[in-house]
């Protein structure tokens, strides 16, 4: 379990995602305030709330500024998310990050993806005998849920060669009531088996130890193939190393804990979001299904079939363009600076509105518009540096960014060709600025299975 180690002047603090809250109210879209403030007073604002100055920065050349160029003047900022990420790498800065970093990182290498594909096909699979069932029953389901369910089960299998030994339906109960920290009241700190953590609520505590059980029961478990090759190996002897004792065994939990959260919750979104979308636009379901047919006929998809894969891969990018699953990326100013002739001073938390530039009218034809061609030849070529971040910018992206690309193509293209999901809730869907931007109340759907 982690120590809290922050200066103590946050604790008790309200983290910023709550902060923004009054921001976020709009129940038809919470990203519409934040657009209109962006048209209104340009591309960097600052703003006094509650005690902290908070700057919104929604151009991307300033995306570049921060997130590249002078990236060690912004730090990252994980109030109120240490349950959830532990002391992983996602939330370490400087010379222990990259030392953390380094020995996980070959397993994101794209020459992987071969070898993890076999076992994305497995999950879904999974999926498709589930989905089977819920076709024969009618009954109502929650798609991010669903998709939740699945990219476990793909991690699991392909980074740590186990079985899920946790039951995912309620731990992805758990996490969403701790991440949806905009409804936090005040995130705290109390003491839990002798020692400080960050709190928000008796359900919330109850939720995170849950959540804490996930990791050791994911090493204790038994391996499905004795592989030699996987991320969870590549951790553990990590944690073994003398030469980096650093890398202990809690570091070693909470990687898990980050994986099992950044590569989950995100992948997760993306998917339902553009299930939500092809539902929206069967004429799209219908040319996934006939690219599907071509590229891969009867047979499960391979590597080769992944690049082939383009329209359906083009689907999930414009998703990722409509709904980024990270709707804004936070920073901590480290010292003073000047952007865009506005000062920045030390302690400012940096809102960098990646939604607000996805969908700038200055960046994009028609915006509000589902079009997968924008990412197919040469339109995508032509699109402006910096304008498109679903997995953030400079040397703290996505780790796993290309791979869940991977994940998410090939489960779209699969589940598709055997069924319709068919988007049953309000329209249109409404929205929750969360950590992550995740559907108010799910996305409902029935599941059909086609003829
Ligand atoms: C659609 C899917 C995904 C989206 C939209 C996404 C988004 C992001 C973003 C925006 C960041 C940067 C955050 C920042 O700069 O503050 C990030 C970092 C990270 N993501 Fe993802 N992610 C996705 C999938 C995954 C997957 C599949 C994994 C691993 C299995 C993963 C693991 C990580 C890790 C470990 C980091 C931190 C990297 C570092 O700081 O060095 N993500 N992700």
């Amino acid at each position: 379990m982690s120590m809290i180690e922050s200066p103590s002047s946050q604790f008790g603090e309200e983290s910023i995602w709550f902060k923004l809250s009054p921001l976020l109210k709009d129940p038809t879209n919470p990203m519409g305030m934040l657009m209109q403030m962006s048209e209104r007073y340009g591309p960097v604002i600052p703003v006094n709330m509650a005690r902290q100055r908070v700057v919104f920065i929604s151009e991307p050349e300033y995306f570049k500024h921060v997130l590249v160029t002078k990236t060690d003047n912004y730090v990252k900022y994980f109030d109120g998310l240490i349950p959830i990420f532990g002391k992983s790498m996602i939330t370490l800065d400087g010379a222990l990050w990259q030392k953390i970093r380094m020995p996980q990182q070959a397993a994101f290498h794209p020459d992987m993806f071969a070898e993890y594909i076999p076992y994305f096909n497995q999950a879904i699979q999974a999926k498709l005998q589930r989905w089977a069932d819920l076709a024969k029953s009618g009954e109502e389901i929650e798609m991010v849920e669903q998709t939740w369910t699945l990219a476990a089960d793909m991690i699991c299998k392909a980074l740590f060669d186990r079985d899920m030994p946790f039951n995912p339906h309620f731990i992805f109960k758990c996490v969403k009531t701790y991440t949806d920290v905009s409804s936090h009241k005040e995130i705290r700190v109390k003491k839990q088996h002798g020692e400080l953590f960050e709190v928000a609520g008796a359900d919330t505590a109850k939720a995170v130890e849950s959540w804490w059980s996930v990791p050791p029961a994911v090493m204790g478990a038994d391996p499905r193939e004795e592989r030699e090759q996987t991320l969870l190996k590549m951790i553990e002897a990590a944690a073994a190393d003398p030469e980096m004792p650093e890398f202990d065994h809690q570091q070693a939990i909470d990687e898990l804990k980050q994986y099992l959260w950044a590569g989950t919750e995100t992948t997760a979104l993306a998917l339902a979001w553009a299930l939500y979308l092809v539902s929206k636009h069967p004429e799209a379901a219908e040319r996934i299904r006939r690219e599907g047919e071509m590229v891969c006929g009867d047979r499960e998809p391979t590597a080769h079939d992944y690049s082939a894969l383009v329209y359906t891969r083009a689907v999930i990018q414009e998703t990722m363009r409509m709904y980024p699953p990270v709707w804004s990326l936070i920073r901590t100013a480290a010292g003073p600076d000047e952007i865009d002739g506005k000062k920045i001073e030390a302690g400012d938390r940096i809102v960098l509105f990646s939604y607000g530039a996805h969908h700038n009218p200055r960046f994009w034809d028609a915006p509000e518009e589902f079009r997968p061609e924008r990412w197919m030849g040469d339109a995508a070529k032509k699109r402006v540096k910096y304008s498109y971040i679903p997995f953030g910018a400079g040397k703290r992206s996505c780790i796993g960014g290309a791979m869940s690309q991977v994940e998410n193509t090939l489960a779209l293209s699969v589940l598709l060709r055997r069924f319709r999901p068919e988007y049953v809730g309000p329209e249109p869907a409404p929205l929750n600025a969360t950590v992550t931007l995740t559907p108010k109340g799910g996305l409902k759907f029935r599941i059909r299975e086609l003829s």
